[in-house]
């Protein structure tokens, strides 16, 4: 237990009933969770599979069960479930899949996935029309709205017709045997409720919660906590308001006043003291969120020194200010010898990544991207997954026909119209339909010919699937399709290169993974579908490098220097919200608490940059700089100590030696 103060103490020994610690950025919260999960098994007898810990992103559960894993010692943590709220959903769903109506190898749909299929339903290729579509349906599904009730509800007609394609949309993913995003917890939340033996069942199994960054958990998670919990309710959630930033999905801070509302006996805890950031970087948030209206009060203070001045420079362009980070970066590197893991650049939009990765690597500095495009998003990775997703489920419609036009295989749009026709006649799905007489009549029988050969192919590949190593399958299944001819085909010699190289770098994890966890092809692939690039690199040898990453994907994390850039007005805030809605006063007071994420995620120095001119099209605008920045006050740091490093003479020669080696490799 040491190494806590005794708020932190406080909360890790209370079991006796529900808790909530609502506190500030850096005061200890994740650390409490870790904590609490030894305390549990040391002190208090309850076994490690009875307890899961639930927090918001794969990186921040892969960190906190690695934290927890060094605090509980040799395989004390086996059955230990760490997860996000979608992986939990999963494992739930997958093993209670009859009464869900899915067969136990179900497809899941990632954000590209549904984007085709509403694309298709709704008869449009308007980008902003489907994604609207999209969050609509998604809005309403997470407020358990189903789509008879979305049509009751209509207000406007557009409404109605978005209630429509929500029916249809549904109906197809049952067809499909596929579940999207939200229906991994949608669906299982609705099993606990409607079923008494499935919620004893897990109630029972999981007899302590814990939950990170409950601030950002929508009414659908909320209520899978719930009825995980059941009457016993014992849990502890950790949260702080002030970092909810995702009401855009749905989040609803209304989620921390009920959870003190159903649970009357709830223990609030707070914690004061922040562990994370100097002086200035800590006063400066806290000026700079008292702009928002207060819904719990707290307050942070912390024995860290002034530290050194926080620094806003203005930039003419984002060219002029990727490359002036690449340099102030290199030069702070040099004089504090710090590594490049020690930085992290953080900004508001993945566009802004672009510039700045040119910029890093002119300069040759080692970065690492998150919470950009994941790399299982990538096209070639699509690819490869839709062959392992008909593997696993043949029900899968856009799964059967990515793989059978990749590559292609003389079969034609007509034809798959005409096997899409019949299947919907009876109510099948494409695969099934190939080998039925009856299509027989409405297709030439050379094309009948090559969609068997195909089909048999995938059968005899997921017969396989079930015994042999992934690796060496997906080598082979890659070799017959001609997968890499097929790159060559498409692209030019620089592209196919990177594809095919990224393909490989594929089939090696999925076989590290496979001997790892001896999971089989198709155990494997349904996981695939919530993991991120992020995972991965994560899983080699973590590189020295800086780490470039959107505000919401750096939630929870802490690094010794952070450049905060683009701070401007429109982009954070950022004006928009890819819907064409105006900056309300509620999504204003979402992009502060968005500023005050990257604010307190420093923890020695912080850098704000802002460009005056920005490239916007063809055109160069003008910028102003973020209302944030004059909120963050920080003329008030100027009576504060200036605490300029220490670099003793030695540590001198060494970074003088550094650059003189690097200067001559370069
Ligand atoms: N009692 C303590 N003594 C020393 N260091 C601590 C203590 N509690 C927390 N820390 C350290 O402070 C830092 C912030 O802790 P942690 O990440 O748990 O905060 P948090 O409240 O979860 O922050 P966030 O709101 O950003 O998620 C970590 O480096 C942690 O190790
Ligand atoms: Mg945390």
């Amino acid at each position: 237990m040491s190494g806590l103060n005794a708020a932190q103490k406080e909360a890790v020994h209370y079991v006796d009933g529900p808790s909530l610690v609502l506190a500030g950025a850096g005061s200890g919260k994740t650390r409490v969770i870790t904590q609490k999960i030894a305390h549990l098994i040391h002190e208090k007898g309850v076994q490690a599979r009875n307890i899961a810990a639930v927090t918001f992103t794969n990186k921040a559960a892969r960190e906190m069960e690695e934290r927890a894993n060094k605090l509980l010692g040799d395989g004390q943590g086996k059955g230990l479930l760490v997860c996000t709220f979608h992986s939990l959903g999963m494992r739930l769903l997958r093993e209670e899949h009859k009464a869900a109506g899915l067969k136990q190898r179900f497809s899941i749909l990632d954000s590209t996935d549904t984007f085709g299929l509403v694309q298709q339903l709704y008869g449009t290729t308007d980008k902003q029309l489907i994604r609207k579509a999209q969050s609509v349906m998604s809005l309403w599904k997470n407020g358990l709205l189903d789509p008879e009730q979305a049509l009751a509800q209509a207000q406007s007609e557009e409404d109605a017709q978005i209630a429509r394609l929500y029916r249809s949309y549904e109906a197809t993913l049952k067809a499909y045997q596929a579940v999207d995003f939200d229906d991994l917890i949608l669906k299982p939340a609705q099993l606990l409720k409607m079923n008494a033996d499935i919620r004893d069942k897990w109630q029972n199994r999981l007899r302590y919660l814990l939950v990170d960054e409950v601030q950002d958990t929508n009414a659908c998670q909320y209520d899978l906590l719930k009825l995980l919990a059941g009457p016993r309710a014992m849990f502890t959630a950790v949260g702080d308001d002030d970092q909810a930033i995702y009401a855009w999905r749905g989040a609803t801070l209304e989620n921390l006043r009920q959870l003190t509302e159903d649970y009357p006996q709830l223990k609030v805890i707070k914690l004061e003291q922040n562990y994370r950031s100097t002086l200035r970087i800590l006063q400066a948030a806290n000026r700079l969120i008292e702009n928002n209206p207060k819904l719990f009060t707290k307050t942070l203070w912390s024995e860290h020194g002034a530290g050194e001045p926080i620094k806003v420079v203005s930039m003419n362009d984002e060219e002029h200010e990727a490359e002036q980070l690449a340099m102030m970066l290199s030069g702070h590197r040099f004089e504090r010898r710090t590594k490049y893991g020690d930085y992290a650049i953080l900004y508001r939009s993945n566009f802004q990544a672009r510039v700045l990765e040119q910029a890093l690597r002119k300069h040759r500095i080692p970065y690492v991207l998150s919470g950009g495009q994941s790399f299982f998003e990538r096209a070639e990775i699509k690819d490869v997954m839709a062959y392992l997703r008909l593997l696993v489920n043949a029900d899968d419609d856009p799964a059967f026909i990515r793989a059978l036009t990749t590559p292609k295989r003389g079969i034609g749009q007509k034809t798959l119209e005409a096997l899409g026709e019949y299947a919907g006649e009876r109510g099948i799905s494409l695969f099934e339909a190939v080998f039925e007489t009856g299509a027989e009549s409405r297709l030439n029988s050379g094309m009948m010919d090559a969609l068997r050969t195909f089909c048999t192919f995938i059968n005899n590949l997921e017969d396989r699937a079930q015994r042999e190593p992934a690796g060496a399958l997906l080598t082979e299944l890659l070799k017959t399709i001609s997968y890499e001819e097929w790159l060559y085909d498409q692209n030019d010699e620089r592209g196919a290169q990177a594809r095919w190289q990224n393909v490989l770098d594929f089939v090696k994890w999925m076989g590290e993974k496979g001997e790892e966890d001896g999971q089989n092809l198709l155990d494997l692939t349904q996981k695939v579908a919530l993991i991120t690039m992020l995972d991965r690199q994560n899983e080699d040898s973590a590189p020295d490098a800086v780490q470039l990453s959107t505000l919401h994907a750096a939630k929870g994390l802490e690094f010794p220097h952070v450049y905060l850039i683009g701070c401007e007005e429109s982009i954070l805030p950022s004006f928009s919200d890819g819907e064409g809605r105006e900056l309300t006063d509620e999504r204003l007071e979402e992009e502060r608490r968005l500023m005050y994420v990257g604010v307190t995620r420093a923890q020695r120095s912080l850098t704000i940059t802002h460009c005056k001119k920005r490239r916007k099209a063809r055109d160069m605008v003008t910028c102003f700089p973020s209302r944030f920045i004059k909120e963050l006050k920080l003329e008030a740091d100027d009576h504060m100590p200036d605490e300029t490093p220490n670099l003793s003479p030695k540590d001198r020669l060494g970074a003088l030696k550094d650059l003189l080696t690097k200067s001559k490799s370069g």
